[in-house]
C-alpha cells in the first residue's frame, strides 16, 4: 500500500494548519454518510473499510512531502514539524464492510483532534465512495443474475489502475464470483477465471485448429469463444467436434462463451446443439456490454445462459458512476464537553444529524427480520421492551412521527482495530449476502425498491430541532 496522506485537497491542509493553532485542544467527531442511492436503490454496500484502515496507518510525512510543503510556502514552521512528527491519534467506528447502508446513517465515524480528523475527509472519501459505489453495482447485476454466477472483466475498461484493482475488490463484496483481473485475484485471494479472445481464433489458419490447439493445452479448462465467424454454422460444431476429443481423452469440457448477437436466439440454438450432441453439462457464458437491465431481460426471454462476464457496466458503475458520500462535522470536543453541530444550508435536504451517535438494526422481535433502523445518540439507551418513539431521519419527510415496540436492536457501528488481519473478500460478500436476506426482499427490487425507513430517537430529533432553530437565529 502507498502512502496516501497527500492524497487529499488542498484546504484540508489549510484547515489544519489553522485548527492546529486556533482550537489546539479541541477533538471532533465527523461522521461519513451519503444522501442519495445510485440507480434510484433503497440501499448501499458499505466496501472499502480495510483500505482505509491500511491508509491511516500508515499515515506519515516523509522528507520528500515536507520539502514539497516548505515549497509550497503556505503553512507555518510550527505546524510542519508537527506534520514532521505526525502520530495519528484518531478512533474510528464503522460499519462492517459488506453492510447494506441506507441514506442518513454514518458508515464510518472518526474522532480524534480536529485538524487529524480533517486531514482524513479527502482519503477516506475517495475510497468509501469508490468500493462502496462498484459493491453496489455488483449487488444489482448479482441480484439480477438470479443466482447464475457473474465473472468481472471490466481491467481493460476501469478507469485505470485503482479503479480496475479496487473495483474488482468491491465486486465481489457486491456478489460477483470471479475475476480476469490477475492482479486483483492475487491480492485478495480471489478466483481467477477466464476463457480467451477474438485473437486466439484468429491467429490460427481456422476455428477448428484454434479450439483444438486450446484443448490440448488446456483439456481441462476448454471454454471456447465461439462468435469469431458464425457462432451456429462454425462455433458451435467446431466446438462440439473438438468436446467429441476430449471427451474419448477423458476430459470434461467446460463449455461454450457467446460476445455478440442475439444471445436469447444463440443460447437456446447453442443449449440444444450441445444437449444433442451429448454435452448438457457444457455451460454457456454470455458477455457483451451486459448490465442489470440486460440481464433481467435476458432471464425473462428464457436465454439458458450459465455464466454472466460482465466488465464495463460494471467495474464503472456505468448507470450511476458516483457516490456522493460526505463527511460532516457532528460534534466537538473541548475539555470533556461534548458540543453537538449542525450544518443547515440552503438546501433542506442538506441538513446533518448532529451530536455523536450510534446506528441499529432493527427486527421483529425474536426474528432476523429487519424492519427499519435507528439513528440514535452515542450514549442513549436504546430500549425493546418499551414502545419508543421515533422519528423520519429524512429532512423532506411528511410523516414525521412514529411508536415502535416489541423489536431487537443490532448496533451497527463497531469500533476499528486498526492493526487488525484483513478479512477475506469471499467472507465480506459471505457477510453481506447474509446481512441481506435480513431486509424486506422488496429493498433489493431494481426498480421502484420499497423505501427502507430510517428513524432518529427521540432525543436525537429534539438536538436536531434546537440546533436548527439555533443556527437559524444565530444566522
Ligand atoms: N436477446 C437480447 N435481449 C436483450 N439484449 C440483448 C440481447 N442480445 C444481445 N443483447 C445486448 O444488446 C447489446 C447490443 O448487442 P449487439 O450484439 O448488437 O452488440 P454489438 O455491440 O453490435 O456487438 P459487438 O460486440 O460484436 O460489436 C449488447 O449489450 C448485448 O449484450
Ligand atoms: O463488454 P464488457 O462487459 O466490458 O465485457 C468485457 C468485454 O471485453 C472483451 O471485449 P474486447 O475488448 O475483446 O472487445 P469487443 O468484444 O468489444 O470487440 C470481451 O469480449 C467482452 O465483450
Ligand atoms: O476471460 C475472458 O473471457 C475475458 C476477460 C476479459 C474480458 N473479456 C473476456
Amino acid at each position: 500500500m502507498r502512502n496516501l496522506s497527500l492524497l487529499t485537497d488542498l484546504y484540508e491542509f489549510s484547515m489544519a494548519n489553522g485548527f492546529h493553532h486556533d482550537l489546539p485542544t479541541t477533538n471532533a467527531t465527523f461522521d461519513v454518510f451519503y444522501r442519495r442511492v445510485p440507480d434510484a436503490g433503497s440501499f448501499v454496500i458499505a466496501a472499502g473499510l480495510q483500505q482505509v484502515i491500511e491508509t491511516v496507518r500508515d499515515f506519515h510525512f516523509d522528507d520528500s512531502d515536507l520539502a514539497y510543503f516548505r515549497q509550497l510556502g503556505l503553512w507555518d514552521a510550527d505546524f510542519l514539524d508537527y506534520l514532521a512528527n505526525f502520530k495519528l491519534d484518531c478512533t474510528l467506528q464503522a460499519v462492517a464492510e459488506g453492510t447494506p447502508v441506507f441514506p442518513r446513517e454514518p458508515l464510518l465515524t472518526v474522532t480524534g483532534p480536529i485538524e487529524q480528523a480533517q486531514l482524513l475527509e479527502t482519503v477516506i472519501l475517495n475510497i468509501l465512495n469508490h468500493q462502496s459505489l462498484i459493491a453496489t453495482k455488483s449487488r444489482r447485476l448479482t441480484f439480477a443474475a438470479a443466482g447464475r454466477p457473474i465473472m468481472e472483466f471490466g481491467a481493460r475498461r476501469a478507469q485505470g489502475p485503482d479503479s480496475a484493482i479496487y473495483g474488482t475488490r468491491a465486486a465481489v463484496i457486491g456478489g460477483a464470483k470471479s475475476t480476469s483481473n490477475v492482479l486483483a485475484a492475487k491480492l485478495f485471494d480471489i478466483p481467477a477465471a477466464g476463457t480467451m479472445a477474438h485473437s486466439w481464433i484468429e491467429a490460427f489458419p481456422d476455428e477448428l485448429t484454434a479450439f483444438r490447439q486450446w484443448a490440448a493445452r488446456y483439456p481441462d479448462n476448454s471454454a471456447l469463444l465461439v462468435d469469431t465467424y458464425d457462432v451456429l454454422n462454425s462455433g458451435v460444431p467446431n466446438a462440439i467436434t473438438v468436446f467429441k476429443e476430449l471427451k474419448r481423452a477423458g476430459h470434461q469440457p467446460v463449455g461454450i462463451r457467446i460476445d455478440s448477437g442475439d444471445v436469447t436466439i444463440l443460447a437456446q440454438q447453442a443449449r440444444k446443439m450441445l444437449n444433442n450432441a451429448g454435452f448438457p453439462e457444457a455451460k454457456i457464458t454470455i458477455s457483451n456490454a451486459l448490465d442489470e437491465t440486460i440481464i433481467t431481460s435476458l432471464i425473462q426471454q428464457g436465454a439458458p445462459i450459465d455464466n454472466f462476464g460482465i466488465g464495463e457496466k460494471l467495474i464503472t458503475s456505468a448507470s450511476t458512476p458516483v457516490l456522493s458520500g460526505v463527511y460532516k462535522l457532528a460534534a466537538t470536543e473541548l475539555n470533556g464537553h461534548v458540543e453537538p453541530k449542525i450544518k443547515v444550508s440552503a438546501s433542506r435536504e442538506k441538513l446533518t444529524i448532529p451530536g455523536r451517535k450510534q446506528v441499529y438494526r432493527l427486527y421483529r422481535k425474536g426474528t432476523k427480520t429487519a424492519f427499519a433502523d435507528l439513528i440514535a445518540l452515542e450514549d442513549e439507551p436504546v430500549t425493546t421492551t418499551d414502545t419508543l418513539a421515533v422519528f423520519n431521519s429524512d429532512p423532506l419527510s411528511v410523516d414525521h412521527a412514529h411508536t415502535l415496540s416489541d423489536f431487537d436492536a443490532r448496533a451497527l457501528l463497531e469500533p476499528v482495530t486498526i492493526d487488525t488481519t484483513a478479512i477475506s473478500v469471499k467472507t465480506l460478500r459471505a457477510t453481506s449476502q447474509r446481512q441481506l436476506s435480513e431486509l424486506p426482499r422488496a429493498t433489493q427490487r431494481l426498480v421502484n425498491p420499497d423505501i427502507y425507513p430510517v428513524y432518529m430517537t427521540a432525543a436525537l430529533s429534539r438536538l436536531q430541532a434546537e440546533l436548527l432553530q439555533r443556527a437559524t437565529v444565530k444566522a
